[in-house]
């Protein structure tokens, strides 16, 4: 798969290590609007995982200024969005009138209309949405084991996930632009609870707003055979921990816990994932090094080989990806 990269930031820079080391899919071409970028100085570049950005080698790839020029490189077969939320649905529909695939950055849109709307645009499995957590260890064994029932399947599940304010991204609180941090922040979540245990029936939230937009949150997923799914978090009010995520999965036969903070003090606290089995034992699989920069190599894997196979990898399903945005929208 060749690719080439819209939206030089944060996952721009994350994605473009993914290709150094991915051996399916290639980085062939970015565009920017910056003139330094467009150079090579990706050196500005931050977030809240991952290397700082770098001075990179651009001279193997084509460089271009806007998207409507890169369309036009007949080298590319994927379009690889990773623009802010509310510049996905036109990138999306210029690509696949271009006649290109796309993988787009979470969350595919602002609305589960627009969502659906964009989900089915091309021809099946054409729009492809990164959502990332399935392809970490730590989230995706319990997809593997949804899907292969090895604990029988998923009866309760608590999910949380809290940021800092996220000072870095402008208008973050802004519906028409970044949705805040149910849509931003919690579709994580709400993807990974629609993949384990299917569509909620209805959901009950509770939440604190800034101006309208949920803040802070805690919300109870109703399904119809009663099963408790729970999933809580959003922006607390201070810099001090910058980012939380963890869950506890009961399946029939075995609980699974898991856990990572990350402190302003440059610290941070773990529970390792630990699989409490229903006869007694205590197990922890051996995962890996936590390096984050894999599971987005995965991903790109799974983008590559849905193009080759002509079947799209269920994870990165863009209806999928447009039932997540429902979930959150739910809660507003
Ligand atoms: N999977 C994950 O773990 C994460 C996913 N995300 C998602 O990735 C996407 C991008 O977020 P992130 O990388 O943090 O955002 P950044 O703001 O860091 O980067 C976005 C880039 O898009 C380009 N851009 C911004 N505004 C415009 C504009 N008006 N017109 C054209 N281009 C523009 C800019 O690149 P340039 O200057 O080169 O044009 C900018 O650097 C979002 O959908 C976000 O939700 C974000 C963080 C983590
Ligand atoms: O995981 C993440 C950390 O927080 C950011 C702000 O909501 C998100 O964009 C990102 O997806």
């Amino acid at each position: 798969m060749r690719a080439g990269i819209v939206g030089v930031g944060f996952m721009g820079w994350i994605h473009y290590l993914a290709y150094q080391r991915s051996d399916q899919a290639d980085l062939v071409a970015f565009c920017s609007r910056n003139e330094a970028k467009r150079g090579g100085d990706w050196t500005g570049i931050k977030g809240n995982f991952g290397p700082p950005g770098e001075q990179i080698d651009v001279s193997g790839m084509n460089v271009y200024e806007s998207l409507d020029a890169m369309l036009a490189d007949d080298s590319i077969d994927l379009i690889d969005i990773c623009l802010p939320p509310s510049l996905h649905a036109e990138a999306i529909e210029k690509s696949i009138a271009a006649g290109k695939k796309v993988l787009c950055e979470k969350p595919l849109a602002l609305t589960a209309d627009d969502a659906r709307r964009l989900a089915e645009l091309g021809g099946p499995g054409d729009v492809m949405v990164a959502h990332v957590l399935p392809f970490m260890p730590e989230f995706g064994l319990l997809v593997d084991a949804a899907q292969d029932g090895r604990f029988g399947r998923p009866i309760a599940g608590r999910f949380k996930r809290t940021i800092s304010p996220p000072d870095w991204i402008p208008d973050f609180y802004d519906p028409t632009s970044v949705g805040g941090p149910l849509i931003d922040l919690h579709v994580h979540d709400a993807h990974l609870i629609r993949v384990l245990f299917g569509m909620p029936d209805s959901v009950e939230s509770s939440c604190i707003r800034k101006d309208s937009v949920p803040k802070f949150y805690e919300t109870l997923f109703r399904y119809p055979d009663g099963r408790p799914v729970s999933a809580g978090g959003g922006v607390i009010d201070s810099p001090a921990r910058g980012f939380t995520h963890g869950y506890e999965v009961s399946f029939e036969r075995a609980t699974i816990q898991f856990e990572f903070a990350a402190y302003a003090d440059e610290t941070t606290a773990t529970i390792p994932l630990v699989i409490l089995h229903q006869d007694g034992r205590v197990e922890r699989p051996d995962l890996g090094g936590g390096d984050p920069i894999s599971s987005f190599v995965k991903e790109l894997d799974a983008a590559a080989e849905s193009i080759r196979s002509g079947e799209v990898s269920p994870l990165l399903d863009g209806n999928l990806a447009a039932d997540a945005i429902q979930i959150c929208q739910w809660q507003v």
